[in-house]
Formats: C-alpha cells, sequence, structure tokens
C-alpha cells in the first residue's frame, strides 16, 4: 500500500522494507452515513480505487459508503497544496466514494473527520474553530452542544458559498431539469444546487410518495450534469416557530448518492435540500431548517456572505486494524 521503503543497511545496500500488512483504521458516521477514516498524515498511502472500494465493502470489508483519508496539507504533494488555499488548514480531508470515486466534499464527513481529529489530539475544540482543508476549498468547524441531549455534542460546519448553477431563471422558475425516479411515472421537475459538489432536489406529492420511490437505481437527470450528481426527493413539512421565537422549517429527504446508491444521510445534499425548498418558498422563508433523513436529523442554517451552515452529530463506533492480506486490494 505505501511504497515500498528502504533502508540504508551497514553495508550501504539497499535493504528493502516488506510492505505494511495491517492497516489502521477507524469506523464513524454522521446521521448514519458511515465512513472508514484513515491516519496518513504523512501522506504514505497510495491510496487506490481498489483499497477504497474493498475498506468499504460490507461484507468483504469494513464497510462504509465512503472513506477518508486524512494526510497533513503540508505532505500534499505540490500543485494540490493550493487545495487548502488557507494556512490555518493543517489537515486535509481526501474524500472518496465507496466506488472508489473522488468526491469534492462531503458534510456528514466533514464533521466525522472534525470528531476523528479531536480523538487523534490533532484538534482541541476549547482552542477554538478548526479550519479543514478539503478539494471543495476550506470548511470551518465549531463544536457545540447537542440540542435536546444534555452532554452531548454537536459539530457545525460553515460549508462556505453555494449557489443555483441555473443561475436567476432557475431561481424564477424553481427547476432547470427533469428527474425521472424508479417508482415514479412522470419525469418532475427538479433543481440544481452546488453545495461544493452537484446536487439535483425535486419535491414530492407527501411522505407516503418519499416512501414508495425506489433509490437502489439511480434517477435519470436531463440534462445530464456533467460530472454527475447527487439526487434528493424531498416533501415540506412546514413552518413553525423555535421557542426563541426563530422560524424554523422542517423537510424530509431520501437521497441516491453519486458514487454510493441510496445512504441514509447526505450532508451536502440536507444543505441542498433545505436551499432548494427554501428557494420554492420564496419571501419570507425561514433561513433555519431541520432536515430529516433515514438516519436522523440535521440543521442547516443560512449564513451572511451566501454562506451555508450544516450541523448535526458526528461518532467514532470502533478502531481496527485491517488486514490487508485478507482484503485482497
Ligand atoms: N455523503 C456526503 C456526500 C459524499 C459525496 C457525494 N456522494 C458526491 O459524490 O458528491 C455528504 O454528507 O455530504
Amino acid at each position: 500500500m505505501t511504497s515500498p521503503d528502504t533502508d540504508l543497511a551497514a553495508t550501504g545496500a539497499p535493504v528493502p522494507l516488506s510492505a505494511p500488512a495491517t492497516l489502521s483504521a477507524t469506523k464513524g458516521h454522521g446521521t448514519q452515513n458511515d465512513f472508514v477514516l484513515l491516519d496518513d498524515r504523512d501522506g504514505a498511502l497510495d491510496l487506490t480505487d481498489a483499497l477504497v472500494r474493498a475498506l468499504a465493502d460490507r461484507r468483504a470489508g469494513i464497510g462504509g459508503d465512503g472513506v477518508i483519508r486524512l494526510v497533513a496539507s503540508s505532505a500534499l504533494p505540490e500543485g494540490a497544496a493550493s487545495l487548502t488555499q488557507d494556512p490555518r488548514a493543517q489537515w486535509f480531508m481526501d474524500y472518496r466514494n465507496a466506488d472508489g470515486s473522488i468526491a469534492e466534499m462531503c458534510g456528514n464527513g466533514v464533521r466525522v473527520f472534525a470528531a476523528y481529529l479531536a480523538s487523534l489530539g490533532l484538534w482541541d475544540p476549547a482552542d477554538g474553530d478548526l479550519t479543514i482543508g478539503t478539494r471543495a476549498g476550506v470548511r470551518h468547524v465549531r463544536r457545540e452542544p447537542a440540542p435536546g441531549a444534555p452532554g452531548g455534542v454537536w459539530y457545525a460546519v460553515d460549508m462556505g458559498a453555494w449557489t443555483l448553477p441555473g443561475g436567476d431563471t432557475a431561481q424564477a422558475a424553481g427547476f432547470d431539469s427533469e428527474v425521472v425516479v424508479a417508482g415514479l411515472e412522470v419525469a418532475r421537475p427538479a433543481l440544481s444546487v452546488d453545495v461544493g459538489n452537484p446536487h439535483t432536489v425535486l419535491a414530492l406529492a407527501g411522505e407516503a410518495e418519499l416512501e414508495s420511490v425506489d433509490l437502489t437505481r439511480a434517477p435519470s437527470v436531463s440534462p445530464a450534469p456533467p460530472h454527475g450528481t447527487n439526487v434528493e426527493v424531498v416533501v415540506p413539512l412546514g413552518e413553525g416557530a423555535a421557542p426563541d421565537g426563530t422560524l424554523v422549517g422542517r423537510v424530509r429527504m431520501r437521497v441516491h448518492e453519486r458514487g454510493v446508491g441510496e445512504t441514509r444521510s447526505c450532508g451536502t445534499g440536507a444543505c441542498a435540500a433545505a436551499l432548494a425548498v427554501r428557494t420554492w418558498a420564496g419571501h419570507g422563508a425561514p433561513d433555519v431548517w431541520l432536515v430529516d433523513v433515514p438516519g436522523g436529523t440535521v440543521r442547516v442554517r443560512l449564513l451572511d456572505g451566501g454562506h451555508v451552515e450544516l450541523a448535526g452529530p458526528a461518532v467514532l463506533v470502533a478502531a481496527v486494524e485491517v488486514d490487508l492480506a485478507a482484503l485482497g486490494a
């Protein structure tokens, strides 16, 4: 996995060291969007597509919707170092989908990555916000008390600037594409939302329809986005006042993730869902949304400067040694 290393023995002749037989990995999840985390801070691991697929395999591997490699920004190859953009971003989140493909961003993954850094002693939340490098730019994370769970913690992430790729026309019309989802008879209008990675959001008639759609197959999106897309099916559940008087909207969502399939949560997808529903609701719509996914609930909040914030839990459940020969990658 790591490039074969060499050691200069006393004779001066290069002696190959054997390739590592095991790999330390941690399993974590954010609202049941689950990941295999690898500590590769010195950037030595050759994380091939095949190794990602083997680790993410739910029967023959550890199992996960994605693999997250922790690497020091200073260890990134020349050129890639610009991905971190900000000298505070000491750590880079290398995110891979379960099929081995690279994704720009993962909202649940950033929270789990922050919890992982804290567990390794690489971030102390008492010292202030954490800045993380990702392929979609830097992300800032803070820890906050979990709502309604005394002693529990949530992580809130400034997910950066969001856009509607369809521009003003899509904003005015509320859609810019059509999606065919298995289980629905006709194509539905949908709205593209970019949150660092691509999403296409369509509203369904109600919760019965949401439960009935088949997301085991990738929905077909037209026009086809150039780099594929994640598809969120949503049902707006209404708006109400929180105890502090803030207007809060609620949305139920299921997702088919690019490079994975149906997952039990998607953080960037929750942001896209809230942003689409807010666009459809028009003037006076809430700036805070609770998004219910099969794996739990996350909070999405509009920030100043065109940014969006995602907050939710992050849980580390196991640390394991992977036998690379048995994994067969
Ligand atoms: N589950 C993630 C998104 C992971 C990447 C996505 N599948 C893509 O290819 O863009 C999230 O929580 O945001």
